[in-house]
């Protein structure tokens, strides 16, 4: 896609593609995750890597990092990693199929948060609402902030969702599964506090 000045990626609404997810992994048995907003990829890579036993699909709104995260999965032979550009708050439905995804991971969606744009958040009611019926029992969503707005916004979004429970309230105290991405090593280098947040679909 040819960036245009007046191109805005939050107006997409179709996803590049509609993946087989039957096929996109070497072993389509294995549980489906899902990172949103994936950015440069680091932390999805470093999944891939790390939880060989299970299949990562990744959703970017921005189409540069579609190319670049393809490169790497592709030089580091991930056949359990797979990236497509899509706006999560209009395609999840569409992109996957009722109680199919096992975890999700949502890692600082809204960076230059100010009060303003706190009707803008890409953890809302309605992606709530939408993301639940494609989770499976048990599935488990972690998402991270630096925002303590923010953070309580989405906190009363998902207590007040009736799909979710939370394991740990109200924030959980560490780091999932030892990763991080760009925006978290950023934060933490400067001592800067994490909210996180992990619901489990009921
Ligand atoms: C602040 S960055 C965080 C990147 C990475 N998760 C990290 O923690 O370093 C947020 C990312 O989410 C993407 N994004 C924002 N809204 C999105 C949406 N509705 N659907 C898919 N990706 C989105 C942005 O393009 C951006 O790459």
């Amino acid at each position: 896609m040819r960036a245009h000045p007046h191109y805005n990626p939050f107006n997409v609404r179709e996803p590049a593609e509609y993946p087989d997810w039957t096929k996109v992994f070497a072993r389509p048995e294995q549980p489906l995750d899902l990172e949103i907003g994936f950015s440069t990829g680091r932390w999805l890579i470093q999944y891939a890597k790390n939880f060989p036993e299970r299949n990562i699909a990744g959703l970017e709104i921005r189409a540069k990092f579609i190319e670049y995260a393809r490169r790497r999965i592709a030089a580091e032979n991930l056949a359990n990693a797979y990236v497509l550009q899509a706006n999560a708050a209009t395609a999840l439905r569409r992109l996957f199929a009722p109680r199919s995804l096992s975890r999700v991971i949502v890692m600082f969606p809204d960076p230059w948060y100010k009060p303003r744009h706190l009707k803008r958040r890409v953890v809302n009611p309605q992606f709530l609402t939408e993301l639940a019926e494609c989770l499976r029992g048990g599935a488990e969503l972690h998402i991270a902030t630096d925002q303590q707005n923010l953070a309580a916004a989405m906190l009363a979004d998902l207590t007040a969702a009736p799909e979710y429970q939370n394991k740990h309230a109200p924030y959980a105290p560490e780091n999932f599964a030892g990763l991080t991405t760009d925006i978290e090593l950023y934060n933490t280098r400067r001592g800067r506090e994490i909210y996180r947040l992990v619901f489990v679909r009921r």
